[in-house]
């Protein structure tokens, strides 16, 4: 048995939001890459790095195909498009792991063989175990059960759905990764039974693009925390978890600036930095 689960709240939170001081620079607050969007989908790719700039990472170098980089540079400007050190990576947000080009199959190889701590979205969910640097999953309940098929384990989507912590603690055991798996309640596990759940404080965060943010607010806290990680690789599961919680208090403040009304992946991101700013004043 592992531990009961635990519902993350704002003072865990709080626990792992930072401001930047005095003798800090881009590259000392970590620098986020990111192999994420394709043609296909060239809005995955935006709204992750919006988000992940918007937690307030030092850095973030993109990594895609010119049409994609040209969005992201759009919208993102002080984006770096050239390949270069990072310390931590984010992976697979909207990319098509059936249509990975040559080109894409080169830049995912070297990102694995450099050994920080790796956020496995979407499209490189597929990769998990190909590598021995810290790693997170971020699948949803039908990217979950696709994926513990391929493993052997026999479950479906439906089963996911009706039993998403054991799932998602199986999941943590059978690939030796920690898993954040998706859902009005995020179920946040690692392979050690350390468990936390965030339960979403409005349902309007179910639609697309939702997940990119997500996966964007998580790689950019990886990034940033990228010196607990190397002493205590553990560290990772409540930084997934502040991820989710920082995603759902986005949107809910995003829905309560509409008096309740929708809100949209990219309302999501831009009402990120009050949250944090709200943590660190705790
Ligand atoms: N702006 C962007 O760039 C965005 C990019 N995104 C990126 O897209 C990629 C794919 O992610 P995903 O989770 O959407 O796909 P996936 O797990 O393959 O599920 C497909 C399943 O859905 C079902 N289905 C489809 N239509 C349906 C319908 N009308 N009503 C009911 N069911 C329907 C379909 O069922 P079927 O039609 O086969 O019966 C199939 O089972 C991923 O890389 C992500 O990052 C997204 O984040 C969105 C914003
Ligand atoms: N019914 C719901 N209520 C609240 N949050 C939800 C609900 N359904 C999904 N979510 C959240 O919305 C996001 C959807 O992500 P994902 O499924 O990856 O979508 P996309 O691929 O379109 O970005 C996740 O953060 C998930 O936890």
């Amino acid at each position: 048995m592992g531990e009961p689960w635990q519902e993350w709240t704002v003072d865990d939170a709080a626990g792992w939001v930072r401001a930047p001081h005095a003798g800090d620079d881009k590259y000392s607050r970590g620098v986020l890459g990111m192999i994420t969007g394709s043609p296909d989908y060239p809005g995955a790719a935006v709204l992750g790095v919006d988000a992940a700039t918007r937690t307030g990472v030092g850095m973030v170098r993109y990594i895609g195909p010119r049409g994609v980089r040209a969005a992201v540079l759009l919208r993102r400007p002080e984006t770096v498009t050239v390949s270069g050190r990072v310390q931590a990576w984010l992976i697979g947000s909207g990319i098509d792991p059936g249509r990975r080009s040559f080109m894409l199959q080169g830049d995912l190889q070297h990102a694995l063989a450099s050994r920080v701590p790796v956020v496995l979205d979407a499209g490189a969910l597929d990769l998990v175990g190909t590598h021995t640097a810290p790693t997170v999953i971020t699948p949803h309940a039908r990217e979950l059960a696709n994926l513990l098929v391929t493993r052997e384990v026999e479950v479906t989507v439906a089963e996911v759905r009706a039993d998403p912590g054991g799932w998602a603690d199986r999941a943590a055991r059978e690939l030796g990764v920690a898993v954040l798996l998706k859902g009005a309640v995020t179920h946040i596990a690692d392979p050690d039974g350390d468990r936390y759940t965030v339960t979403a404080d409005t349902h309007w965060l179910a639609s697309a693009g939702t997940g990119d943010v997500l996966g964007g607010i998580l790689g950019a806290l990886v990034a940033t925390h990228h010196e607990e990680l190397a002493l205590n690789a553990e560290v990772l599961t409540r930084l997934a978890a502040t991820a989710a919680w920082i995603h759902s208090e986005a949107a809910r403040r995003a829905s309560a600036a509409v008096d309740g009304g929708p809100v949209a992946a990219l309302d999501i991101a831009e009402a990120v930095p009050q949250v944090i700013g709200g943590l660190l004043q705790r």
